[in-house]
């Protein structure tokens, strides 16, 4: 499992081994500038090859002290080293001014005002600079700076080098570690370095943008004791990874009801291409029958594409409750192209609230709790109303909006989310995904090339497609619709929700990446035969 830290865990999990008395701060900083040096150089080899020249800029807070360490050890190792600090060396935390100090016997630092009255630019041109250290701010980013940074644009400009190379220390700084938003603005790194585990603002929103390249430096922090730990398992975010294998097989002596019965409902004629791509992809991803569901008058343009997937007829919201009275279809997906209004009338059906409202029938006593994923219309159906919706949604539903689908069922949390943050930590995509899920009572997915997934209970993971998983071409129509698709399929197969959500967008993502440039929505469910297939091959060997 791979953790994504909030500033305050990682500083209580600092503070847990501190207390604990297995390390010292001053060690930690250590370990953490020789991490940054050893990264640096393992990068750019061509680094190691003669004696450079190298800008750190230092901040008030610790990452200024790492700032230090780095600067000493690059100066060890023959650099020509110029340091610039913003803010006052009286004032440095205890660890960061001891490695001030260090750094004195060695070399100059220029002083700088933090929130400068005027620019400071007299002596920033340093011709020949190789390698820019950002060791301004890290995860104690509170507020917007500008005169470090117009510092640094001035160091990268000045540099006669077009090829010098940028570190972030920990987090670009301006990047809120918490959010990846960027108070006002920030510090764009070639490569960020962080501690012990990555921070949630490294994945979200313009943290990839502005990080390059993310290192994981390993400082000697030990997980908390079993019976302690310094950050409760529940409230750690996880970075979506590949499944297991096993999750995904199928065992020899199942038939296909072992594998669930997925019901995709399709809208007015004419518009029936994005369930039969929800559907194709259910099927593809192991769901042992898939039908698409729709009145007389599209059965005719649906039967003309399908063959495995079979076609069932619901004229209205009467006759998909008397189809659901068959237990065994047991994963419906409502919204791809199904229209509002339809969306309206068979959501109800569909989530087990009996006949719609406007009928006037009570709710049935005891629902069939059948997994349900609501896409598309089915999410904007309900903008004018979104608390009939959740009074309806039970812990077996699956809501995938996007951000303009979010914004119509909780305009409150993508208000906070869209206003410019102006002190950290930041309002971010987890926070307003995990508010919706508690409000929703389900699994949210909030999609986008960060897409957060959290459940009622808090739980969340990002699903990243950035940095070596990028997928820039599921920027297509239709692509959306083969994730409600196979999140669909992997419910009927019997998946908690919150497994089919990240199961679903991870493989999502991975097959845009087996397909590559050019990728249309079609393209997607058929590249999952290759995916499994690598996950097989991934998997340890065991007796079948
Ligand atoms: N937590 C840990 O376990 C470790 C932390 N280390 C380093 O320590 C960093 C965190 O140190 P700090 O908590 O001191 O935080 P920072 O060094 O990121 O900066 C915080 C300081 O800057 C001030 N500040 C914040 N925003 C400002 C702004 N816009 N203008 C002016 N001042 C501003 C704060 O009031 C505070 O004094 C990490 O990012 C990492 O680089 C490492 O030494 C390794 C271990
Ligand atoms: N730049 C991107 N990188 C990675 N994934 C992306 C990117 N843009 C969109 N996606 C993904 O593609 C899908 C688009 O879904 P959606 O907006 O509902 O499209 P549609 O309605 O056309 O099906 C989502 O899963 C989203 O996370
Ligand atoms: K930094």
């Amino acid at each position: 499992m791979t953790k994504l830290l909030t500033a305050e865990q990682m500083r209580g999990i600092e503070t847990a081994a501190i207390e604990s008395g297995s390390v010292t701060g001053l060690e930690l900083m250590e370990r953490a500038g020789r991490g940054v040096v050893e990264a640096v150089f393992a990068e750019w080899p061509d680094l190691l090859q003669a004696s450079h020249i190298a800008v750190v800029l230092c901040g008030p807070g610790n990452n200024g002290g790492d700032g230090f360490v780095v600067a000493r050890l690059l100066k060890e190792w023959g650099w020509e080293v110029r340091v610039f600090l913003y803010g006052d060396p009286d004032s440095l935390p205890p660890d960061a001014r001891a490695n001030y100090k260090r750094w004195r016997e060695l070399g100059e630092v220029t002083v700088r005002d933090i929130d400068p009255a005027s620019l400071q630019d007299d002596d920033l041109a340093v011709p020949g600079c190789s390698l820019i250290v950002d060791g301004l701010f890290g995860t104690g980013l509170t507020r917007p700076f500008r005169g470090p940074f117009t510092a640094f644009a001035q160091a990268r400009d000045l540099s006669d080098k077009k090829d010098v190379r940028v570190v972030a220390i920990d987090t670009p700084s301006g990047l809120c570690a918490d959010s990846g938003r960027i108070l006002d603005t920030a510090i764009r790194a070639d490569m960020s370095v962080t501690f012990h585990a990555a921070k949630l603002g490294h994945y979200l929103d313009r943290g990839p943008s502005e990080c390059g390249k993310i290192v994981l430096c390993d400082i000697g922090l030990k997980p908390g004791s079993e019976s302690r730990p310094a950050v409760p398992p529940d409230e750690i975010v996880r970075l979506v990874e590949r499944p297991a294998h096993a999750a995904l097989a199928k065992r020899a002596d199942h038939h296909k009801y072992s594998h669930g019965h997925a019901l995709i409902l399709s809208g007015v004629p004419g518009t029936g291409g994005a369930a039969r791509l929800a559907a194709r992809a259910a099927l593809r991803i192991g769901a042992g029958l898939v039908s698409v569901v729709c009145e007389d008058a599209e059965v005719a343009e649906h039967a003309a594409q399908l063959t495995a997937i079979m076609i069932k007829r619901a004229n209205g919201a009467a006759a998909l409750a008397a189809l659901l009275e068959d237990e065994r279809l047991n994963a419906l997906c409502l919204g791809p192209g199904l229209g509002v209004d339809r969306a309206r009338d068979l959501v109800p059906v569909a989530l087990g609230a009996g006949d719609p409202p406007s009928r006037g029938r009570a709710r049935s006593a005891s629902p069939p709790r059948r997994s349900v994923v609501l896409d598309a219309d089915a999410l904007t159906a309900f903008a004018e109303a979104p608390a009939d919706l959740f009074a309806m949604l039970h812990e077996r539903c699956v809501l995938t909006p996007h951000a303009g689908e979010f914004g119509r069922l909780f305009p409150d949390l993508a208000e906070r989310l869209d206003a410019t943050p102006t002190k950290g930590p930041a309002y971010s995509k987890v926070d307003a995904t995990r508010e919706a899920a508690a409000r929703a009572g389900c699994t949210i997915l909030f999609k986008g090339p960060d897409t957060v997934i959290a459940e009622p209970s808090g739980q969340a993971s990002i699903n990243a497609a950035r940095y070596d998983r990028a997928a820039p071409w599921l920027a297509t129509a239709g692509s959306g619709d083969v994730l409600a698709g196979f999140i669909t399929g992997l419910l009927a197969r019997g998946m908690s929700p919150m497994e089919a959500a990240e199961t679903g967008a991870w493989l999502h993502v991975e097959c845009a990446r087996a397909f590559g440039p050019g990728l249309i929505a079609e393209d997607l469910p058929e590249r999952i035969p290759e995916v499994l297939r690598d996950l097989e091959h991934a998997a340890p060997r065991r007796a079948r």
